[in-house]
């Protein structure tokens, strides 16, 4: 976007758990670390080997004629493959076998045996290859909720979204641009659930977007072996530069309890927020019974109470 002003994140060199549990955990924003040990993974991790490794493994893809995935005009594919097919094939550029197109992309965000009972776990669905990566594990035990593939064709972008747990995008090979959001900034990104109605975050349509511009822009670059917290609810668009393996793990910020407890893809708002959202439609529904002119009024004193009564005053 024309002239927006773009805020670079903090990188920090070789952290251990102990100051990222005291320094920047705390501070709840995103950060890219780099020199971080993540095992043998780092070279080993070659298509061939990949292939070789987990190959007859079926897993479920998104095939794209377009770089840009939209997921309201659903213009990808969802289609199963064979890992050391799905590989090769986002490894190269043009295909000679394809659903769509010679040059289609594709993406791999994998999932757990059955998607909506299970949870993806690196060390169920990949063993071998689990074995090969080294996860910096600064949380508790009790907090791990997932490991994630994140494996994409070279100029695939992914939606902008936000998740509800904390995150280490692992950036195994490969080279990423992630362009994050602040949670403070939902109202200027057109929100549709839990992603951003505005895909083209560089030249966004601004008649249909206007408050976009004041969404504050954090960006990052990511090479082979860097990791990115991003914190829970922190929006993220990510273009893959070129081909590349990542792996991501969520973990539990809050207590169990907290989460859904069907939410396999650690993207389910938060039980209380949910209860929060279904009572606050019921709200709306009643004030329906008023008058326009009574509805504005109640409405209006209804929006500075949850303003006094829920927002934080601890901004930046
Ligand atoms: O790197 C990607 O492909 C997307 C990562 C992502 O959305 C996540 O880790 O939550
Ligand atoms: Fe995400």
């Amino acid at each position: 976007m024309e002239g927006q002003r773009v805020i670079p994140l903090a990188q920090y060199s070789g952290v251990t758990r102990e100051r990222f549990l005291q320094d920047i955990y705390p501070l709840r924003k995103p950060v890219v670390l780099k020199d971080i040990d993540l095992g043998p993974c780092m070279t080993k991790w070659t298509v061939d080997y990949l292939s070789q490794a987990s190959g007859n493994k079926e897993v479920k893809v998104h095939v794209s004629a377009v770089p840009q995935m939209d997921f309201l005009s659903k213009n990808f594919l969802y289609r199963t493959l064979p890992f050391d097919v799905f590989i090769r094939r986002a490894a190269e550029a043009k295909h000679t076998d394809y659903f769509i197109s010679e040059d289609e992309k594709y993406y791999l965000r994998t999932l757990g045996e059955d998607p909506r009972k299970e949870i993806a776990d690196l060390r169920k669905q990949f063993p071998l290859l689990a074995d090969d990566i080294q996860i910096p594990e600064y949380f508790e035990k009790e907090q791990f909720f997932s490991t994630v593939f994140r494996i994409s064709s070279a100029g695939m972008q992914l939606w902008t979204h936000y998740d509800v747990m904390d995150n280490f995008l692992i950036q195994v090979t490969g080279k990423k641009k992630v362009v994050l959001y602040s949670p403070r900034d939902a109202p200027y990104l057109y929100l549709s659930g839990t992603k951003s109605e505005v895909l083209d975050v560089d030249e966004p349509d601004l008649k249909k977007y206007p408050l976009f511009v004041k969404a504050r822009r954090y960006e990052c670059q990511l090479n082979a072996g860097d990791v990115l917290f991003i914190p829970a609810l922190w929006f993220h668009n990510v273009t893959s530069e070129e081909f590349g393996v990542g792996v991501n793990v969520f973990w539990k910020h809050l207590p169990s309890n907290c989460y859904d407890k069907t939410d396999t893809y650690g993207n389910k708002d938060l039980a209380a927020a949910s209860r929060a959202v279904q009572i606050l439609d019921r709200a709306l529904k009643t004030l329906e019974e008023l008058p326009e002119e009574y509805r504005d009024f109640y409405g209006r004193r209804m929006v500075l109470r949850i303003q006094e009564k829920t927002y934080s005053t601890n901004y930046e």
